[in-house]
């Protein structure tokens, strides 16, 4: 699926990364913000985000339906992707855009590319009415897909976690699904995609190969 999303055009730089539950997505964005620091970016202008927002995490309907907290009461998919797009686009308005328009560099763990991974894998990639939705969001300037055999996720998400197989992201049917959605969408939109069975170390390196030269490419552009 190619995705349309929206070019931000201002001085900020936009990275995300994206993968299934347990892929290493946090380690490595640690150890990335790290790096770039360390290479001379004020920390002040580094402005780390995660996908999605509380809003959505925290909302009684979502923990129920897909996080297996609560009541157990189930609610419409469907709506809740339609809130999914609008917590991304909450998201953008509040923090991502007056970040990216005075030229931070934000990084996001996860985005709305999860978001469509998500209802990629249950709905056998046909999700029209979301991706229409999202078309307002910004294109990042960097995607980084890391990527992992499922075994390997779930094998962490249940040492970091604890181990519960009624949760999706630690069933090998759903995991290998959202992997395939995430690569699929990489392939067909140009994302970066690294491998994360090595450790956090090593994958924040390739996170940093791949910075130095598409800021060297913006730089050219200018
Ligand atoms: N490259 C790696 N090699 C080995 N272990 C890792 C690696 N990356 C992360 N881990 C460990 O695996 C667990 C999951 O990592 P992390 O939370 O970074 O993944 P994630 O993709 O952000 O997961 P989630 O989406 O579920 O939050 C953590 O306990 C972490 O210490
Ligand atoms: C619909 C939808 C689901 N998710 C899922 C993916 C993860 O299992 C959790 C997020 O938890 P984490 O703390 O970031 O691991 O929810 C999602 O991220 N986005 C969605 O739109």
């Amino acid at each position: 699926m190619k995705v349309s999303l929206k070019k931000h055009n201002y001085p900020g730089f936009l990275i995300v990364a994206c993968g299934v539950d347990g892929a290493g997505k946090s380690s490595a964005l640690d150890k990335f913000v790290d790096s770039i620091i360390s290479e001379g970016h004020k920390e002040t202008n580094i402005v780390r985000l995660r996908q999605p927002s509380d809003w959505w995490r925290t909302d009684r309907h979502v923990r129920s339906t897909f996080l297996k907290k609560g009541d157990g009461e189930k609610f419409d998919e469907f709506a809740l992707g339609v809130f999914g797009a609008a917590d991304r686009l909450n998201q953008q308005a509040l923090l991502i855009e007056p970040a990216l328009r005075v030229g931070k560099t934000v990084v996001i763990d996860r985005y709305v590319f999860c978001l469509f991974a998500h209802y990629m894998a249950k709905s056998e990639g046909n999700i029209p009415y979301l991706t229409r939705l999202c078309e307002l969001l910004f294109w990042p300037d960097i995607t980084f897909i890391l990527d992992c055999p499922p075994e390997i996720a779930i094998n962490r998400v249940s040492k970091r976690d604890g181990s519960n197989e009624a949760m999706a992201d630690q069933q090998i049917g759903p995991t290998t699904k959202f992997r395939n959605a995430y690569i699929a969408l990489a392939h067909k939109n140009n994302f970066k995609i690294i491998s994360s069975i090595e450790n956090p170390e090593k994958v924040s390196q390739e996170m940093m190969r791949i910075y130095r030269s598409e800021m060297f490419q913006s730089k050219l552009k200018i």
